[in-house]
């Protein structure tokens, strides 16, 4: 078993493939960084296979592949089925925007891909243009039917932002129920790379709208999940992901690995240590010690504070298409 240095069990890895985009989600990455990892710097497949060799030995028993958008990364496929092939049991899921999935759903499925949690912000394809900064929505659509067709599990993320899809929560939440899959509305979390004139909603206002048409009741947490859980009337469930309060820190199961190396141990924090010299050299007993020490270090909770009129907001340098969010 994997312990940190607050007596939390870690079993959840998050592996961004690239930070590479095809989207410049207003959130996280409104205009293209001033420079991209170069690709030499980037570890193969095989090398980060040997990081998740160790991670899977140690207790790790959830991966997931995130980005950047990590379709954009070739042989996605083949890494997929490394990891499944080494533990079929093991919880494997990948998150994406969906824009490639039309045509790589069938192939991550055959792979041994479990699940895909998609970001869908509006069902208008102008406000999702605006969000994306390109024209995003018919492919996304269509990803997200393809991805169901195929028989993937599907959850959708929401980013609900004031004065841009805010009207939408209803919708989104329609669009999910009619398709039977679960939607986690998340509150913007505030980072230096995003656009800094937006507005996230907090946890309450998106609950608020949600009861304009519906009853709600309170599920709580599952597991070690960041997502608070609400049932509708007749039993739909969605998700709150608000880390402006701390609690889920608590239960914190997670870390985070970069494409190129970087073990990172919270996704506010820009700490991190590299895995890069020793997965290279093919040391295990190397790599196993890097991540016992990225497990000694990881910090309690983050520092996205609560709304306080007296208290300037906290803001993360991290950028979320580095950590995969
Ligand atoms: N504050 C905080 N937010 C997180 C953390 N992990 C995920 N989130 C937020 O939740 C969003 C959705 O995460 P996903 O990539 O869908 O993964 P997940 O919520 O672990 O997914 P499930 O395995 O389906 O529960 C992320 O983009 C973050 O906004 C975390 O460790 N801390
Ligand atoms: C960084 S993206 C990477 C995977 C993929 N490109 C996607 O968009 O699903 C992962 C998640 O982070 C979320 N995210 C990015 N920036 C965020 C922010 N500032 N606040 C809250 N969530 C954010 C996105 O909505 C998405 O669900
Ligand atoms: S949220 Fe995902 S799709 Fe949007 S810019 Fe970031 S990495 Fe790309
Ligand atoms: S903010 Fe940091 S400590 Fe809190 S749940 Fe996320 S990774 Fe864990």
């Amino acid at each position: 078993m994997l312990i940190d240095g607050h007596g939390r069990t870690v079993n959840y890895l998050r592996i961004s493939v690239t930070e590479r985009c095809n989207f410049r989600c207003q959130y996280c990455m409104p205009e293209k960084p001033f420079s991209w990892v170069p690709k030499e710097n980037l570890l193969t497949f095989e090398e980060l296979f040997l990081f998740v060799k160790v991670a899977i030995d140690g207790g790790v028993t959830k991966i997931r592949l995130t980005g950047g958008e990590p379709l954009l990364r070739e042989d996605l496929d083949k890494f997929i089925k490394m990891i499944s092939d080494y533990k079929p049991d093991i919880d494997l899921a990948l998150t994406t925007n969906a824009y490639l999935l039309p045509e790589a759903a069938q192939r991550l499925k055959d792979a041994g891909l479990k699940r895909l949690n998609i970001s869908l912000d509006s069902l208008k394809a102008d406000v999702a243009a605006k969000i994306a900064g390109k024209d995003v929505l018919p492919q996304v659509l269509k990803g997200i039917e393809k991805a169901l067709e195929v028989g993937l599990k599907v959850k959708i993320n929401m980013v609900p932002l004031k004065g841009i899809n805010d009207g939408e929560i209803l919708d989104i939440l329609e669009y999910c129920k009619a398709r039977n899959i679960k939607v986690r509305f998340i509150e913007y979390m505030e980072n230096r790379h995003a656009d800094q004139a937006l507005k996230g909603m907090h946890g309450r206002e998106i609950l608020e709208k949600v009861k304009e048409r519906h009853t709600i009741h309170a599920l709580g947490r599952e597991g070690a999940s960041p997502s608070f859980n609400y049932a509708l009337e007749d039993g739909t469930e969605f998700g709150l992901i608000d880390p402006h309060k701390h609690d889920f820190c608590e239960s914190c199961n997670r870390i985070r690995l970069t494409a190129e190396g970087n073990l990172i141990p919270c996704l506010y924090f820009d700490e991190a240590m590299s895995i890069a010299e020793s997965v290279k050299k093919g040391d295990i007993h190397g790599a196993a010690n890097v991540l016992a020490q990225v497990l000694k270090d990881k910090p309690k909770e983050n520092r996205w504070s609560e709304e306080n009129p007296n208290e300037e907001k906290e803001i993360s340098s991290r950028a979320f298409y580095e950590t995969g969010g």
